[in-house]
This record gives structure tokens, C-alpha cells and sequence, in this order.
């Protein structure tokens, strides 16, 4: 290029004096450098004192960037430039310039100082555009010199004149003189100015430290980062998203408000979730540095994200996008709209936040957790009161949509079989818009093996299934999922201690598992007080059938000590008890109708070891056929028309207790199969039922029927007879037994005084002989009606008369036998018979002579002639 001419050349020598005037200028200006500590003094130094010295309009010093060979202006005299109010000038002052260009090669290259006229330059190719612009305002010439440190150059001092030929030698002299020192005083200034920004940044960090530690709310975080971001960088805009409790997407938290104060923008901004991967946040998420990105590159390079596009129509060209990380745990991240990284800063900056932020989130947490433990508390008293199941759908209908914005899908419980699960609660209303499709999932059979099932049983907290993945993969019930629009789907176990009572579907686009929780536990605890509820009505109302019955049985109940009749015959029945009472064995009680069949039943359980409970006694003849069975082993609702409700049968109702099957031999022939299964497996099922119920009974059956003819006649099964005939008992008829007739006349007088309110103290003689004349054909029973009968009849306190019925037939087979033989076999007969009633007595009271009515010896003669013997009538 061309250099401009040199005119220290065409000067001749300095005088001495001139010398020794620079030199002075040069010590003094010296001294005044070395006062120089910032970009003003230098400014003062050029401006007034150097300008007082020479000519020229205005100086810039320009600072060489090594990193892309430019150099830029560092400082500049404003008040002075002729081009300040150039419309380029703004752009100049930020402008780099290159160093690979002729003029200003020309000016490293130069071991002096070096001055060019500027329509000689500026024209030139790739000069620099400043000179152009000086020259358009007036300016003539250039002085520029090099600034040197360690012996490479750092920079140039330009000085600008209007006027030709204003720099000269001792001008010229005067800037190589002070050209190190000016070095010196910029690399200070330099120096200082970054120990400056260093401690403004300092000191902003430290201000915006104290600012955060005072945060505790998102309001307050927003309030001081706004008012930091203002400061360090006026026009930018920002955003911080925060990391989503999904872990998969972000949102705005906090952001900058100065371009947006329309709510319905900023809560859709609010809401927005961003999904981390989208190849932007999560690239900043990963890296250690701010990551200084460019949005029109990044929609170019195909990343989708909408915030991109958003922030391409608010105009941010060049976005920095800084993690906000504790620790190892990313919270979020910080995007501003800067040109300028100051990596340091924005470090300091983003940890502050990331500090901030975790507080935050603790104490949010903190919150929550309070919030979902009292929610939780709430929820458990209200549990707590839930005794029906439309009690706990209330509760959790409330709970789930007001707090947790969550639907319920369904509720299962494990049947008493504890394979198959049947639908508890569900809320149809969810499936609106898929009924019959609901309605048929509803009525799959669902087992504790079904796969997502036995899943979620076998979880510990319970599973998520996502509807989207599930869809994919086949799940029959994803379909009904996706209807509701709800992400997900959270199956969990409902446990009451270990043991698995149900399982809970849960529709919901996120939940926390602290509540998921508490909630299911308190679910869990309804449902099985629901369900101990609801057997305990079932038990109350088998209480109350069994309270019923019994009420029933305790008016038949007898005093069982009182079993009356001391003769031999009865001896021998109270030994056989004995024997058996204290076995399991089965009796048999063998006898004709009001023997006292069933009070000996009862006797024998009574002096057994079960006779903490009651015998349940079933008269087998007193059913119709059709109920029988159902008496006997119970029913299920609905087993068949008429059965409304579950019935427990007298089997299960003897369980640990005696059953007294009365007219035994009366069973139809289908109860006495179910009968002999039931003896031999000690098991039952119900009419209609499927579960097996274990019994522990001890029978005891009764007959007036002669079994074994029964069975030839193949009216009772043989099998069954066997099983029952373990060990008869057989009751003699009363008229077999007449030395019971006595006692038992007068146990029954002295019952049914008591009862009928009568005083009866003596019965006549008579009376006892009639009694014992009679042949008892209904037994014991009629024995004792007749003497109630009779005590009615009664006026005085001596039971003077009985009121034996005449059985006509009797009488006249009696007669036909009478007329038959002579008056003394007649006579004979009569008097055995009566011999034997009063037990061979012959005279005395109670005697045979009495009933005669005949004096004891006149019985003595006769028996003599008619040769009755003791043989006769103990026979
Ligand atoms: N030895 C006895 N002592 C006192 N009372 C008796 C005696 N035997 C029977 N009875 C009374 O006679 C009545 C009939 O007795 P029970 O019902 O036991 O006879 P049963 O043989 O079972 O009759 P059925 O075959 O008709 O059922 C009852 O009131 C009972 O108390």
C-alpha cells in the first residue's frame, strides 16, 4: 500500500533547546501517566493536557482481540469526534476490525508512530470503515501508534486532525515517547477494569446471594431474579423452567414479565409442559457450561420444541441456556436472551437459583406433605365413620377428585374362595362415553391369577401402567382407559395387614405415591370393616334365628335331673346313659311314642362335654318333605323359589353341640342319603352352595318306628340304620314299668299345681289304683296330661278322681277275651294283673288287696285256691 509521506524526514535536527523541551514535555507527561488509573485520566491526559500541548481534534485508543485478529476501540473521546452523531457511529464504536488489512498492517509493521492521510487510505481496499466516515466529517489526517506489552502489540492510539500537516516531529517525538507508558497505563486500565467487573460481579453476586437466602417462596424468587436479570442485563428476556414432578417434561416458573402481562398468555405459559428430551433442554441439561445456542439455527437443525417458534416471533435471535443443578439433581434450567456470556457470572448466578430452587421445592415438599398428612387424617376420620359401602364411596369420590384430580376405575375384592375377585365400587360415570364396552369388561370373571391382577397383588406398592404403552402392547382394558384422556393407570393392592383383600384401579395423570398410599390403607381398612360389618349383620341375623329357636326350645326345656322312675327297667336305662354320655358315640333311643324319648336325648347331652351349648333337635317328621334338607343342612340365597335369604341349617347350627334327630325314621329317602354323608364325612354343603362345611355334631336319634323293619321294608336305608343303631337305647313302655306309675303321678300333681296355681297335697288311693289299672298306650306323655287334666278338674287339695279314657275298642276285644273263659280264669287273670301292678304287694297300703278292695287275708285264701304263685306275676 502506499505509506503516507513521513515528515519527521524533511526536518532537520532539533536544536538544543527543542531537545530539551521535549524532554521536559516527555518527563512531565511521564508523571502524568503515571496518575493514570482509568479510561477518564487517559481521556483528561489526551483532551487537555496533551491537546495543550499540540494540535489535533480527537483520539481512540482500539484494543487488539488475538483470539480473531481484530481490534476494537477501548476508549474513546466523544466530545471530540467529529462523527458522533453519525448514524453509523454507534455501530462503529462496538465494530471489530480486522488486522489483516494493508492500512493498519502498515501501522504494526512501523517502528514509530505513523501518520496517513485519510483520503489517501480510506479509499483503499479493505480499510477500515472509520476512516471513510472521519474523513467524511473533516478529517485529514491520521496519527496512530502501537501499544506494546511483553513485546507483542496490545493496541493503537489513533489521533485524528482537521488540519494538514498538525502532527509534527516533536509531536511525533513526544507520542513515541509516551507510547510504553501509554502501554503501561492501558494494560492498568485493563487491569483495573477487570478487578473492577470482577468485583461489581462480586459484589452482585454477593447482593443477589443475600437477596436469594431470603427466599422462600416462588413469588420471592421471581421478585429477586427479575430484579438481578434488570441489572446485568437490561433489555434480555428469561425464562427458568422448572422440572416437572414427571421427571419427563418442564414448565415456566419463573420468567420474564416484561414482555407478557396478559394472564391468559402467561397461564397458558404456566401450563405448558415442555418434554425434557426434545434435543434442546436436555442438551443443556447435560452440559456442565451455559450453552449459547442460536434459535433460527435450532428450528433449522429440526428441533420442534413450540417455545422455539414462540421466541422466534418475540424476536430473541441468540438464547444461553445454563442448568440449575444442586448437587447431582438437575431442577431446572435458566434460558436467557444474551449476547455477552460471562460464564462466570452466569454460574454464580445459576447456582444461587439452583439453591433457591431446592428450597423452594423442599419447602413446596415440606407443604405438600403436610397438606397430603393432614388431607390424609381427614380422610382416615372420615373412613373411620364409613360403615356401608355407599359411606366409603361418598368419602372417596371426595377425596379423589377435589384433591388428588384423580377417577376412580374400579375397586375389586377377593371373594371368600379366595381366588375370584368381584367388582366392589366403580364409577360408570367415567366410562360414559364407552358403556357397553365397560359393561362387558364388567362382567369378565376376574381371578387373583389374571396377569395384570396377580401384578399388582404381587406389588409392593402397587403398579403404573402407562395407557399409551399398555395400548401398544394389547391390554384389553387400555381401550376403556383412553377414553377418559388420562395418562395413567395406577393399580395398587388393598391390604389389611399382609393379606390381600382387593385390588384399587386409580385413573390419574400423576400421583403421589405418599398419598396412593395412605389412601389405599385407609381404603383397605374400610372395606374390611365393611365387610366384618356386613358378616356381622349375617351373624347377628343367625343370632337372632338362632336366639328365636332357642327361645323356642328353652320352653321345652326339662329338668333333666328330674327323670322319674326308679325301677329296675329304668335302672338299666340310666346305666346305658352313663356309659355313653361322656363319648361322641351316636344313640339310638328306641320306643314307643311318650316314653320320654327326647328327655333322655337331652339327659345324655346334658352329662356330656357339650353341654356348654344347647342340643338343636329337628323333628324329622314334623317337615314337610321339600324342607327337610333345607332344615338340615341350610341353603344359599336363591337355591331355590322361596329361599330369599342364606339360611344356616341345624347341622351347622349343632356344630360342637348335639343334633337330636326326633322320628328319625320318618326321613324321607334323599335326606337320609345327604344324612349318611354327612355322618360319614362330617362335611356339608348348603342347598345351593358350593363351599364345604365342616361339622363336629354328635347325633342323637330317635324312633318309635321299629327300624330293622323299616329297613326290610325299604323305607330306611340300611347303611344309615347302621350308622345310627350304634348304641340303642330302648325306653319300655309305661305299662311295663307300672312301679313308675306312682312317682311319676306324683311329680306330674306336684308340676301342675305349681303351674296351675292349685295346692294339691294328697292324691287318693284310688286314684293311684286307676292309674296303674290303665295300659298306657300313649306312655308317659298321656300319663301326664291326664294328671294336668285331672288337677284342673280338681276342687279340694286331694286329687280324688282321674279321668282315664275308655278305649271302647279295647274294651270289647277285652270282653270278647273275658267271655271266652270261666269266671275263675277270669278271676285269676284280673287278680295277677293287679298283683303284678302293685309289684306282688299283697296287702297294705298301695297294696293288691286295696285295688280289691278285699281284706289282705281274704287275698291270701284265694290266691291259694286259684294257686297264684310269685311266679304268676313276676313272670
Ligand atoms: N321318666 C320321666 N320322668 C319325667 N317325665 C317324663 C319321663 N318320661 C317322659 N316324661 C315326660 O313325658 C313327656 C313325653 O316325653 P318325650 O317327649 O321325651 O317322649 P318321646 O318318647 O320323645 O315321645 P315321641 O316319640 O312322641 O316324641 C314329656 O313331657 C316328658 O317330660
Amino acid at each position: 500500500m502506499k505509506r503516507v509521506k513521513d515528515k519527521s524526514s524533511d526536518f532537520s535536527a532539533p536544536s538544543l533547546a527543542a531537545l530539551e523541551q521535549e524532554r521536559r514535555i516527555l518527563s512531565e507527561l511521564g508523571n502524568d501517566i503515571t496518575e493514570v488509573r482509568d479510561k477518564n485520566d487517559l481521556l483528561v491526559l489526551f483532551s487537555k493536557r496533551i491537546k495543550s500541548l499540540f494540535y489535533f481534534t480527537h483520539t481512540i485508543v482500539t484494543l487488539i482481540d488475538a483470539k480473531d485478529e481484530t481490534y476494537t476501540p477501548f476508549l474513546l473521546d466523544d466530545e471530540c469526534s467529529p462523527i458522533r452523531s453519525k448514524a453509523i457511529y454507534p455501530e462503529l464504536i462496538k465494530a471489530h476490525f480486522s488486522l489483516n488489512e494493508p492500512f493498519i498492517q502498515a501501522v504494526l509493521h512501523a517502528e514509530e508512530p505513523i501518520s496517513f492521510l485519510l483520503e489517501d487510505v480510506m479509499n483503499q481496499p479493505q480499510s477500515p470503515s472509520f476512516l471513510q466516515a472521519n474523513h467524511e466529517a473533516g478529517v485529514k489526517e491520521i496519527l496512530m501508534t502501537k501499544l506494546m506489552k511483553e513485546g507483542m502489540p496490545m493496541g493503537f492510539i489513533h489521533i485524528y486532525s482537521d488540519k494538514h500537516n498538525s502532527f509534527t516531529n516533536e509531536f511525533r517525538n513526544v507520542i513515541k515517547g509516551i507510547a510504553p507508558q501509554l502501554s503501561g497505563a492501558v494494560s492498568n486500565i485493563i487491569k483495573n477494569e477487570e478487578i473492577l467487573k470482577k468485583e461489581k460481579e462480586k459484589s452482585f453476586l454477593l447482593d443477589f446471594s443475600n437477596e436469594i437466602a431470603a427466599v422462600r417462596t416462588k413469588e420471592e424468587l421471581a421478585l429477586a431474579v427479575r430484579t438481578a436479570l434488570k441489572k446485568l442485563n437490561p433489555p434480555g428476556g428469561f425464562v427458568i423452567r422448572r422440572i416437572n414432578e414427571d421427571n419427563t417434561t418442564m414448565s415456566p416458573y419463573v420468567y420474564d414479565l416484561s414482555k407478557t402481562h396478559d394472564a391468559e398468555v402467561i397461564k397458558a405459559l404456566e401450563q405448558a409442559k415442555y418434554p425434557i428430551n426434545d434435543g434442546l433442554q436436555d442438551r443443556v441439561l447435560n452440559s456442565p457450561i451455559p450453552l449459547l445456542f442460536n434459535v433460527d439455527r435450532e428450528i433449522q437443525r429440526g428441533i420442534t420444541a413450540s417455545y422455539l417458534q414462540y421466541w422466534k416471533t418475540m424476536g430473541f435471535k441468540e438464547i444461553v441456556g445454563i442448568r440449575l443443578r444442586n448437587g447431582e439433581i438437575n431442577h431446572g434450567i435458566l434460558f436467557l436472551d444474551i449476547q455477552e456470556i460471562n460464564v462466570r457470572l452466569l454460574k454464580g448466578i445459576c447456582s444461587q437459583i439452583s439453591i433457591a430452587l431446592a428450597n423452594i421445592m423442599a419447602n413446596e415438599q415440606i407443604n405438600k406433605k403436610q397438606q397430603e398428612q393432614a388431607f390424609l387424617l381427614d380422610f382416615s376420620s372420615d373412613v373411620a365413620q364409613v360403615r356401608t359401602k355407599s359411606d366409603l364411596q361418598a368419602a372417596i369420590f371426595r377425596v379423589l377428585d377435589k384433591t388428588m384430580h384423580t377417577q376412580l376405575s374400579m375397586i375389586r375384592v377377593i371373594d371368600e374362595d379366595g381366588y375370584n375377585l368381584s367388582p366392589f365400587m366403580y364409577d360408570e360415570t367415567l366410562f360414559e362415553t364407552a358403556k357397553k364396552h365397560f359393561a362387558e369388561l364388567l362382567a369378565n370373571r376376574v381371578t387373583i391369577d389374571d396377569i395384570y391382577t396377580a401384578e399388582v397383588l404381587a406389588s409392593e406398592d402397587g403398579i403404573v401402567f402407562n395407557v399409551e404403552e399398555e395400548l401398544k402392547s394389547g391390554n384389553a382394558y387400555a381401550r376403556l382407559w383412553e377414553t377418559t384422556g388420562l395418562k395413567n393407570v395406577y393399580g395398587l393392592p388393598l391390604r389389611v395387614g399382609n393379606k390381600n383383600i382387593g385390588t384399587i384401579w386409580l385413573l390419574a395423570d400423576w400421583l403421589s405415591k405418599l398419598m396412593l398410599k395412605g389412601i389405599c390403607a385407609q381404603i383397605s381398612i374400610a372395606i374390611a370393616n365393611i365387610q366384618a360389618n356386613e358378616k356381622l349383620l349375617a351373624y347377628k341375623k343367625q343370632l337372632e334365628v338362632e336366639n328365636d329357636y332357642l327361645k323356642e326350645q328353652i320352653k321345652t326345656i326339662y329338668d333333666f335331673s328330674e327323670i322319674i322312675g326308679n325301677g329296675e327297667q329304668m335302672q338299666k336305662i340310666y346305666r346305658l346313659m352313663s356309659l355313653v354320655a361322656g363319648s361322641n358315640t351316636t344313640v339310638l333311643i328306641l320306643g314307643e311314642t311318650g316314653t320320654g324319648k327326647e328327655l333322655i336325648a337331652r339327659a345324655i347331652h346334658n352329662a356330656s362335654p357339650r353341654n356348654d351349648k344347647l342340643m338343636v333337635k329337628v323333628n324329622c317328621a314334623a317337615l314337610p318333605a321339600n324342607l327337610i334338607e333345607s332344615e338340615l343342612f341350610g341353603h344359599e340365597r336363591g337355591s331355590f323359589t322361596g329361599a330369599i335369604d342364606r339360611r344356616i341349617g341345624k347341622f351347622e347350627l349343632a356344630n360342637n353341640s348335639t343334633l337330636f334327630l326326633d322320628e328319625v325314621g320318618e326321613l324321607p329317602p334323599e335326606a337320609q342319603a345327604k344324612l349318611l354323608r354327612v355322618i360319614q364325612e362330617r362335611e356339608l354343603e348348603r342347598l345351593g352352595g358350593k363351599q364345604t362345611i365342616k361339622v363336629d355334631v354328635r347325633l342323637i336319634a330317635a324312633t318309635n318306628r321299629n327300624l330293622e323293619k323299616e329297613v326290610e321294608a325299604g323305607r330306611f336305608r340300611a347303611d344309615l340304620y347302621f350308622r345310627l343303631n350304634v348304641f340303642p337305647v330302648s325306653l319300655p313302655p309305661l305299662r311295663e314299668r307300672p312301679e313308675d306309675i306312682e312317682p311319676l303321678t306324683r311329680f306330674f300333681v306336684k308340676k301342675y299345681s305349681r303351674s296351675t296355681g292349685r295346692v294339691i297335697r294328697k292324691i287318693a288311693p284310688k286314684v293311684i289304683q286307676q292309674l296303674r289299672s290303665y295300659t298306657w298306650p300313649g306312655n308317659v306323655r298321656e300319663l301326664e296330661h291326664l294328671i294336668e287334666r285331672s288337677i284342673l278338674l280338681t276342687t279340694g287339695d286331694t286329687l280324688l278322681d282321674v279321668y282315664i279314657p275308655q278305649n271302647k275298642t279295647t274294651d270289647k276285644q277285652e270282653s270278647a277275651h273275658i267271655l271266652n273263659q270261666s269266671l275263675e280264669e277270669v278271676e285269676r287273670s284280673y287278680i295277677i294283673e293287679i298283683l303284678r301292678r302293685c309289684l306282688g304287694k299283697i296287702s297294705g297300703p298301695g297294696s293288691a288287696a286295696e285295688i280289691l278292695k278285699i281284706p289282705g287275708n281274704t287275698l291270701h285264701s284265694k290266691l291259694k285256691k286259684l294257686g297264684i304263685t310269685k311266679k304268676d306275676y313276676f313272670g
